[in-house]
């Protein structure tokens, strides 16, 4: 028995049984290539809605749906489960497992889910709060769940957990890691016997801050080779140090290794977090376990000194490549520092990289190690001068997942161009709960606060599909969008892509060229990736439709050049003799802003600024402009008396949609000063947005 197990066997042999999408990626290589053709670049054309099922949440949805024996399993946002006929888009059952509302605000990205697993019969997957949850794929009731957060991570309000990415199984053990490096959070992933839950190893990917044994899987490593690279003093002693495995999570039966996907540091400030010393391993890294034990394997650093909130947590895809004559198995990777790594999948050894979207921070890497090679001026927090950094924070690729067709050797990532103003925050790294900790000035970083560097920024916005040929390392072309954050992409066998927009537009491409063969009105913005499957013997292709994640929270108004939809989460499926017509007609240029009050007291917006850019910004948008996602607040009936405003904001009376209360972290000054700070956005923005509805876009002339 190699321990793999009938579902292990399954995965490995998925083209035995095409029809099916069994795990995140659908295979264990995460190509996101489906071998299916029905659906090809003859007939695409006539591609027509087949079904749809309106989700409960109106928020991002970030979810890959499984399809097993012509079942839909999909999570949505809030951690919720829905199994559905995948020929019909009916109900069979749903799970709520009740995330308490007020921990939204313990994330930093959108209360999302990426997805499930399904082992023997289980269908498996995280909460925002932490917890792992086992189901049975047939009734949807629970046969475990367990708590992935062990109490001694927690220490008290430092450090915030989340969990929203996909777990992934290797021999019959579920694998789950979290979020939390922009509050404070010390990464790590554990892996749990699928039958009972019981923990059986965890390994952490930064080390204890005593370099004491946690009496984990890596315990050796951590202590003989980690350590090292970081300041005995720095902040991350008590914030964690970051590298949190979010989103990519991989097994390779071929290897047989896990790899993990590390994330940034925590807090980002270098030189306050390692006082401007050392790599801090493992952070931007992607690290290779053993399956059964936890044990480190190898581990590559794409960003030694992270400060840009690197994370190489997306997508970690093997394939098998020609190189100089010879077929490699390997990892390839575009990481949000926008470098493609080609990597030895079993030994960590560095193929070749070249930067797939314009970079600013590096001018290359070492031939040799793969170390990128700095643009002094980029190492901000040791010029200690601000950096406008393309990449930003987000990445020249976040967590919407590429795709690979081995009919076209092509990889095709969903690329974009979000620069980042990175400006550090003087007189020493003082973190709040309840907030981003960075070790940034917060009411300047992000986006520009001059009209001409924010005009600069909006023109420097882009999104597109980039076709990437591994085997060159260059481009091959690209399919440019309206702008960043769009979906994940699907390639198939009838060579074709498919993909959903931040523009709420779902489209078919030929995956030789890029023509555009099909598209459908699906009237929300999606970021989510598409999936295909057979229902009785039938094609279909799937999504989830749902706008939202971390860019339109942050971004507030300015993501809306991406487009801009009215939030309408639904799943959607097609065929080639879909019955379902278009979506009901919504009216799809937003809600008119209500006419606010027009007195405010001017001494003290200043402060209503500070303290809305510390708590409030990166849910509601920076500078007060939502981003279609959350509440606008410039139009929100709370504003309009000081009582109204302090329940919610204060007291915490929106709860349960996931609005926390924030008497613990300001007092009923500041909390009103925030009202009178709103009150003076809503009239200065008043009449730019009531005739930005009379445009096609519903996009103000002017954004900032
Ligand atoms: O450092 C972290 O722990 C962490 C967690 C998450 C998350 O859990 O969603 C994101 C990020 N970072 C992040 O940097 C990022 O760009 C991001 C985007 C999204 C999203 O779902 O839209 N999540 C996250
Ligand atoms: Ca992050």
């Amino acid at each position: 028995d190699d321990g793999q197990g009938a579902t292990g066997e399954a995965i490995i042999h998925a083209d035995d049984h095409p029809g099916n999408w069994m795990t995140y990626g659908r295979t264990y290589s995460e190509q996101r290539y489906s071998p299916l053709d029905q659906i090809n670049r003859s007939n695409v054309g006539n591609l027509k809605l087949a079904w749809y099922l309106d989700l409960d949440t109106n928020r991002g949805q970030e979810g890959t749906p499984l399809v097993i024996d012509g079942v839909m399993y999909a999570t949505t946002n809030w951690s919720m489960m829905k199994a559905v006929d995948a020929a019909t888009g009916k109900l069979l059952w749903s799970y709520d497992p009740r995330v308490p509302g007020n921990i939204a605000d313990k994330g930093c990205c959108d209360t999302v889910n990426r997805g499930a697993a399904y082992w023997n019969g289980k269908v498996y997957f995280g909460t925002f709060d932490g917890r792992l949850i086992a189901l049975d794929a047939k009734t949807g009731k629970l046969v475990w769940s367990v708590n992935t957060i062990p109490p001694e991570a927690e220490l008290g309000k430092q450090r915030s957990y989340t969990v929203d990415g996909a777990p992934r199984i290797a021999k019959g053990r579920v694998i789950i890691g979290n979020g939390g490096s922009e509050f404070g959070a010390r990464g790590f992933v554990t892996a749990f016997d699928a039958e009972t839950g019981k923990v059986d190893w965890r390994f952490f990917t930064v080390p204890n801050p005593k370099n004491e044994p946690d009496h984990a899987a890596s315990d050796s490593v951590l202590m003989n080779k980690a350590y090292q690279t970081w300041s005995p003093t720095g902040a991350w002693t008590r914030q964690g140090g970051g590298g949190t495995v979010w989103d990519s999570l991989v097994y390779d039966p071929v290897t047989d290794l896990v790899y993990l996907g590390v994330g940034n540091g925590s807090p980002w400030n270098y030189k306050y977090r390692s006082e401007g010393k050392g790599d801090n391993l493992f952070l931007g890294s992607i690290v290779a376990l053993k399956p059964e034990t936890g044990e480190y394997v190898w581990h590559f650093q794409e960003t030694p000194m992270d400060q840009w909130d690197f994370t190489s947590v997306q997508q970690i895809m093997t394939l098998d490549l020609p190189i100089n004559g010879e077929t490699r198995h390997v990892i390839v990777h575009a990481p949000k520092n926008g470098f493609f790594y080609i990597i030895d999948a079993k030994t960590g050894e560095f193929i070749s990289g070249k930067n797939y979207v314009y970079v600013n921070w590096a001018s290359g890497l070492d031939p040799k190690t793969g170390r990128p090679i700095y643009n002094p001026d980029a190492l901000y927090t040791l010029t200690g001068k601000d950096w406008y950094g393309i990449p930003g924070d987000l990445g020249g690729h976040n967590f919407a997942a590429m795709a690979f067709s081995p009919k076209t050797g092509l990889v095709y990532i969903p690329a974009q161009q979000v620069p980042f103003l990175y400006t550090n925050q003087v007189g020493g790294f003082t973190p709040h709960p309840d907030s981003w900790n960075l070790g940034l000035d917060m009411n300047k970083v992000g986006i520009p606060d001059s009209p001409e560097a924010k005009q600069a920024f909006v023109k420097d916005l882009k999104g597109y599909i980039l076709a990437w040929d591994p085997q060159k390392q260059a481009e091959a072309w690209r399919v440019e969008h309206k702008g960043p954050w769009n979906g994940g992409i699907l390639a198939t066998g009838g060579d074709l892509l498919f993909q959903g927009l931040a523009t709420g537009e779902f489209h078919a491409y030929d995956a030789t060229n890029g023509s555009d063969l099909f598209h459908f009105a699906a009237d929300s913005g999606i970021i989510a990736p598409p999936v295909t499957y057979l229902a009785n013997g039938k094609q279909y292709v799937a999504v989830e439709v749902g706008w939202g994640g971390i860019y339109p929270f942050f971004l507030g108004g300015l993501a809306r050049t991406s487009g801009w939809t009215v939030n309408h989460s639904r799943i959607i499926a097609f065929s080639l003799d879909g019955k379902s017509g278009p979506l009901p007609k919504q009216n799809d240029q937003g809600f008119l802003p209500v006419k606010p009050p027009t007195q405010f007291d001017s001494k003290r917006t200043d402060n209503g600024y500070f303290q809305f850019q510390t708590y409030c910004a990166a849910c509601h948008g920076d500078n007060a402009e939502g981003g279609g996602v959350l509440p606008d607040l410039r139009w929100s009936g709370s504003i309009r008396h000081d009582d109204a405003f302090y329940n919610v904001v204060g007291r915490g009376a929106l709860t349960a949609y996931g609005m926390d209360r924030f008497d613990g972290n300001m007092n009923p000054t500041e909390i009103e000063d925030i009202r009178q700070f709103l009150i003076k956005r809503a009239n200065e923005t008043y009449q730019r947005e009531v005739d930005a509805r009379k445009n096609a876009d519903g996009i103000p002339e002017q954004l900032p």
